[in-house]
């Protein structure tokens, strides 16, 4: 403790008691008046006129930015550092001027949620800081909704000299308005460039999956909730904003948690990837299981892969092989391994096997579940949620999947 007291003392921000008991959140982070550092010669140059793949961009000057957006500034190649103070809790780009115009032109709502005494941050065990619960918090609670405060293209994250890219990130969070610069010298990793590795997300920003889409963007409120295989945290990101939102009913006292992974794979695949991804050892309800329920575990697992390759190939073979009891077992073999975040599309392929097969009450009763779990984890702009209305609360004999099965039977 009186060693990071004594470092903290150097700090050019104000630490808060929780960081200077933190292991890994000194203020290593790299300030930036240290004289040790090089001094990069910025430039201001004009963005290159073709993107990654070839495709010719606009004019720059058709991607101006209107204040209070501020850039580009600070460029190298394409990349430029684009600011602005007054997006919710302040926002820093580095990517190039086509992304920055995208991003200034997504709706950036004010950051919401549940009330801040809902929960707290405390020091967990073996996990650094993490968010526990003050009072019940309801299934579909809406947690948090933010918008990044730093949005990182990959491509120079990775390419990038890591001086000059230490340099770039400090000037960008020096752009931000200071509660949330502060907050995002808070979490966890020694440098810049180890904070936003180790508590980014992955956001496409034009909903491609070019590389040029691909950008980290950093929400220094979203970074506390620590992982786990079973969370009771769903989390969704729509145009800019992330949402986290309550998967089942979490009681006081409990952690907060989110699933860092995709959960559908057997132990020693999660942990393999946490390990080398995020540097730990899970050792969350799941991955501690005695070893029969482990084994039982992976067992569900892969049953689940099996069942929904065969309903797969089943509907693509024009519903040969298909059974109506196939949409059941599949939930059922969700609900018992707990993967509660993913029972939209589940409840979705349940609902319309038992339609193919004109079962009117399984068929409402499945899309019924759909649409609640649609609108938890997908939001309300989900592709099957219209769909899924109709057959809940519609005539579902109109529905296009009312009896496909049999139709098609008869025309083969
Ligand atoms: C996004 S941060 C989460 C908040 C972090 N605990 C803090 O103090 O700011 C991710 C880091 O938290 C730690 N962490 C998260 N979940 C964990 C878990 N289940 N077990 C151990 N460490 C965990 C790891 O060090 C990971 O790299």
């Amino acid at each position: 403790l009186s060693r990071h007291a004594s470092e903290a003392k150097d700090c050019s921000w104000r630490p808060s008691p929780l960081l200077i008991q933190n292991d890994h959140l000194t203020c290593a982070a790299p300030q930036p008046s240290k004289p040790t550092q090089p001094t990069v010669n910025w430039s201001v140059k004009t963005p290159e006129l073709w993107d990654d793949h070839g495709e010719r961009y606009q004019p720059p000057s058709s991607y101006k930015l209107a204040p209070p957006w501020t850039g580009p500034e600070h460029c190298f190649t394409e990349f430029c550092l684009f600011s602005n103070r007054d997006a919710s809790q302040g926002m820093a780009l580095v990517t190039t001027s086509r992304n920055a115009y995208l991003t200034a032109h997504y709706p950036v709502p004010p950051a919401s949620g549940v009330e801040s005494t809902a929960f707290y941050e405390e020091e967990v065990p073996g996990k650094g800081i993490g968010l526990i619960v003050n009072r019940t918090i309801r299934k579909g609670e809406i947690i948090m909704q933010r918008v990044p405060a730093l949005l990182i293209q990959e491509t120079p994250h990775l390419d990038l000299d890591s001086e000059v890219r230490e340099q770039l990130y400090q000037t960008a969070v020096d752009r931000l308005p200071g509660p949330t610069r502060e907050r995002f010298l808070r979490q966890m990793g020694n440098t810049l460039f180890d904070k936003v590795e180790k508590n980014a997300f992955r956001m496409f920003l034009d909903g491609s999956d070019h590389t040029h889409s691909l950008h980290l963007g950093v929400f220094p409120d979203v970074s506390r909730f620590n992982h786990d295989c079973r969370p009771n945290i769903h989390y969704r990101i729509t145009n800019l904003t992330h949402t986290t939102i309550a998967i089942r009913d979490i009681l006081p006292g409990e952690e907060l948690t989110i699933s860092y992974i995709y959960p559908q794979a057997p132990k020693s695949e999660r942990q393999s990837l946490l390990l080398s991804s995020w540097g730990f050892v899970c050792t969350c309800k799941q991955c501690t299981l005695p070893p029969s329920e482990s084994l039982a575990s992976d067992n569900r697992i892969r049953q689940i892969k099996q069942l929904e390759d065969e309903i797969e190939t089943a509907i693509m073979s024009r519903g040969g092989q298909l059974k109506p009891e196939m949409g059941a077992r599949l939930i059922d073999l969700y609900l018992r391994e707990s993967l509660l975040a993913y029972l939209g599309p589940t409840y979705t392929r349940a609902a319309l096997i038992y339609s193919m097969f004109g079962n009117e009450y399984k068929a409402r009763e499945y899309a019924r579940e759909a649409v609640a779990a649609l609108e938890r984890e997908v939001g309300p702009h989900a592709r099957d949620l219209e769909s899924m209305r109709r057959l809940a609360e519609g005539d579902p004999r109109g529905h296009w999947s009312w009896g496909v099965r049999f139709k098609r039977l008869l025309i083969f």
